[in-house]
């Protein structure tokens, strides 16, 4: 009997899956110094999928009073585009000692940002903290996005309890685990290098566990920001290797990432045609056919669903 039960326990552990979430996109992920009004205001000016106003690296140690110039930026209210956007702050590290004075600062506003990006997250304990001190400061039953920077070679050891830690914490705390980023110029420092578009496998594992939770992958800063061929390249890198976005530093990348995490005008109609192929076939009761010279069953047909998927959210 003892082993039925525990075959039943287990089967419904084994079938138990990572829930949907509703997706906003985040093909560019756009930093902007919180210091600098000038840029924040350009910055609302831009097409692009997610604004993150910057306490962290991008402001001068001297300057860290940036929060209350976004606690100002958001009493005003988000400002409204032709298109939904989101809109979030990143704070300092736990590290950094800076990080409660930062969440204090964006979160008992008259408004809450859409998502809150936490740097240098190096093991759960860090989301425990993390959740404990949101539970005080957010009211009335409000909820943040959370987006969680992956740059340290900790981090990178932990990365699966870390994932768990933040599912296990957001079915009782008041935020919705959204994407890992890879923070890899934090992370060659801590590993001590230079060139980082070399650490590809590490860039590999944060998809794969991404994935396996449910969450975005958001690559690495393109810090040569004139560089806007090399640029793409490193989108059409990232994509393959199953990247949903890219973090930016300038408005001239903008166009360059929300247009490289697109499926293209070829892909959309390949999808298009395939889906409407796979569907008489199903008909006809076959599981597998052959169009354009490639052999097609439900994977392929899942693949093309995604493709129409990504052209869909675009709109
Ligand atoms: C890699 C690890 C990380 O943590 S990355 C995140 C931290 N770093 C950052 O946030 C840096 C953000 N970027 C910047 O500060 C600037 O783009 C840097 C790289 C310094 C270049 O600035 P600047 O010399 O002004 O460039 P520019 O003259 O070509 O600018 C043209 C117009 O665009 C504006 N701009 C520039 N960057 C931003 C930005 N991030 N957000 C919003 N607006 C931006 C400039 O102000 C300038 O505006 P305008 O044409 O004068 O009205
Ligand atoms: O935060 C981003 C990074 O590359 O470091
Ligand atoms: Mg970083």
């Amino acid at each position: 009997m003892f082993r039925a039960i525990a075959v039943r326990f287990l089967s419904k552990q084994a079938v138990s899956k990572v829930p949907e979430r509703n997706y906003i996109p985040r093909r560019a992920l756009m930093y902007v110094p919180g210091d600098d009004y000038k840029k924040i205001n350009k910055a609302f000016g831009l097409d692009v999928d997610c604004i993150a106003l910057d306490c962290e690296d991008g402001v001068a140690l001297n300057k860290k009073d940036a929060r209350s110039n976004i606690r100002a930026v958001l009493d005003q209210g988000k400002p409204q585009k032709k298109k939904n956007y989101d809109f979030g702050v990143r704070v300092n590290s736990i590290e950094s000692g800076l990080c409660h004075q930062d969440l204090e600062s964006c979160l008992t506003g008259r408004n809450l940002p859409d998502t809150v990006l936490f740097p240098k997250v190096e093991e759960g304990d860090h989301l425990k903290w993390f959740a404990d001190e949101i539970r005080h400061l957010i009211k009335n039953n409000g909820k943040i996005n959370l987006i969680i920077y992956i740059e340290t070679a900790r981090a990178f050891i932990n990365l699966n309890e870390i994932c768990k830690t933040a599912m296990q914490l957001s079915k009782r705390f008041n935020f919705i685990p959204s994407a890992l980023v890879f923070g890899s110029d934090d992370f060659c420092a801590n590993i001590g290098q230079r060139i980082h578009w070399k650490f590809c496998m590490h860039g590999k594992k944060l998809v794969l566990v991404a994935k396996a939770y449910n969450l975005q992958a958001i690559d690495m800063v393109y810090i040569e920001y004139k560089d806007l061929d090399g640029l793409k390249l490193q989108c059409e890198q990232g994509m393959r290797m199953g990247y949903t976005g890219k973090q930016v530093i300038h408005p001239g990348q903008v166009p360059v990432v929300q247009e490289a995490f697109l499926p293209t005008k070829y892909q959309i109609e390949w999808a298009e045609g395939l889906l409407k192929s796979f569907e008489e076939h199903q008909k006809s009761g076959k599981g597998a056919f052959s169009y354009r010279g490639s052999m097609i069953d439900m994977p392929t047909m899942k693949q093309a669903q995604n493709i129409m998927k990504l052209a869909n959210l675009a709109e």
